[in-house]
């Protein structure tokens, strides 16, 4: 039987996209290219989230072994994402479809604002039947502003985009349970949401071109199912690999969604690393805000401290009396007001429960 996704994004890593030598395997995009093109014309919704700029640009310019890595890295970035984004746009041109670039970087992804810009753009995008490529800016991500690698970015763009499919493509058939070219390493067809190890199979080794490896696809593939969208982990050098994990015809591993969740709580489970401040809360307010079925907000009455300065808007850390984090939420008011107002009863709530994310909503 079919899957019958409707808004599916496909990750193609940079593996999948180079030969062995490093530069663009043309023929590779070509054939994912037509492949996308069918899905359209399935009238599926596809966003591509496409590496393969810093291996566009060595096909045009070579670097200099002296130059630091950091601006090397720019440079190709800079040169070849053009050349990637000529050529998906002239392959697509040839189905008649439109492409658009999109390139973000994370801080796009902590920033309220910058998200709902980017999400309104996806939604235009999606409306006038274009497919938009995205990539990480790679100019301007450097260091500690950089994404673990494209996987982490697909996954964040399928949950801003509330996907019903996250289909990443490397150079192998899917997760092993162990290295995958030991003799006798088996495929893992499927993982359930109860799965949370995985070093136990998984090694740290990357693909020749790649940044994060598996362990770090493991991680995040779970997190995305774990917010309700399927993540299938499949060779994206096997022929007509997009619609044969569709139609169930190839093996691959697949990361079995759990139940969904809001769209605001799927941005905010990815955004605990932008917390400004926290609020430690008494075990009243805890049990108020964990108490199943019930949709409760953070009232001042129920905060206990304030831990660092933030602002109205800021994401914030909700803790229990003994210091443990319970969950996040964005701030209705900054610290100061927050303090004036620390344990007094009829007070305007400091988290809305529309935007407070409990930890055990997700595990
Ligand atoms: N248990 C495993 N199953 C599958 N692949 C694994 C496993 N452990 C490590 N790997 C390695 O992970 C690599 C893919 O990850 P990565 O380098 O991030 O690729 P990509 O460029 O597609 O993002 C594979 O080439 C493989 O060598
Ligand atoms: N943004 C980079 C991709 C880096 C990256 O994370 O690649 P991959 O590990 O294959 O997902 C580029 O376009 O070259």
């Amino acid at each position: 039987m079919a899957l019958s996704y409707q808004r599916i994004i496909v990750k193609i890593g940079s593996n999948v996209l180079t030969q062995e030598d490093g530069l663009p395997d043309g023929g590779r995009i070509q054939h994912l290219v037509d492949q996308i093109a069918s899905l359209k014309k399935e009238g599926k919704e596809v966003i591509v989230v496409s590496s393969g700029a810093v291996a566009a640009g060595r096909s045009l310019v070579s670097v200099s072994d002296k130059a630091d890595a950091v601006s090397n890295r720019q440079l190709l970035a800079a040169v070849g994402q053009v050349k990637l984004l000529a050529t998906y746009a002239e392959l697509f041109r040839a189905h008649e479809l439109v492409c658009a670039q999109v390139l973000v970087t994370k801080e796009d992804f902590r920033d309220r604002q910058h998200y709902l810009h980017m999400q309104n753009c996806f939604r235009a995008l999606l409306q006038n039947n274009i497919i938009p490529v995205v990539n990480e800016n790679d100019v301007i991500s450097v260091t500690e502003l950089m994404f673990t690698d494209n996987d982490e970015l697909a996954g964040l763009v399928a949950s801003m985009l509330d996907a019903d499919a996250l289909l990443i493509l490397s150079n192998v058939d899917g997760i092993f349970d162990g290295d995958p070219k030991a003799p006798g390493a088996q495929l893992i067809p499927v993982i359930e949401p109860t799965t949370t190890s995985f070093s136990g199979f998984v090694t740290t080794q990357r693909s020749q071109f790649g940044r994060g490896g598996m362990i770090t696809k493991c991680h995040m593939a779970h997190k995305v199912a774990q917010l309700g969208i399927a993540v299938h982990i499949a060779n994206g050098k096997t022929q007509n690999i997009l619609p044969r994990i569709l139609s169930e015809e190839v093996v691959n591993t697949k990361f079995i969604p759990n139940k969904t969740a809001s769209r605001k709580k799927k941005w905010l489970a990815h955004a605990e690393t932008a917390a400004k401040g926290a609020v430690q809360i008494n075990a009243g307010a805890k049990v108020a805000l964990t108490t199943p079925g019930k949709a409760t907000s953070l009232l001042p009455v129920g905060v206990l401290g304030i831990i660092g300065t933030f602002e109205k808007g800021d994401i914030i850390r909700l803790l229990d009396e003994g210091s443990k984090p319970i969950g996040i939420g964005i701030a209705e008011y900054g610290s100061d007001k927050a303090l004036e107002r620390l344990g007094l009863q009829n007070q305007k709530p400091l988290v809305h429960y529309d935007y407070l994310f409990l930890n055990s909503e997700i595990s």
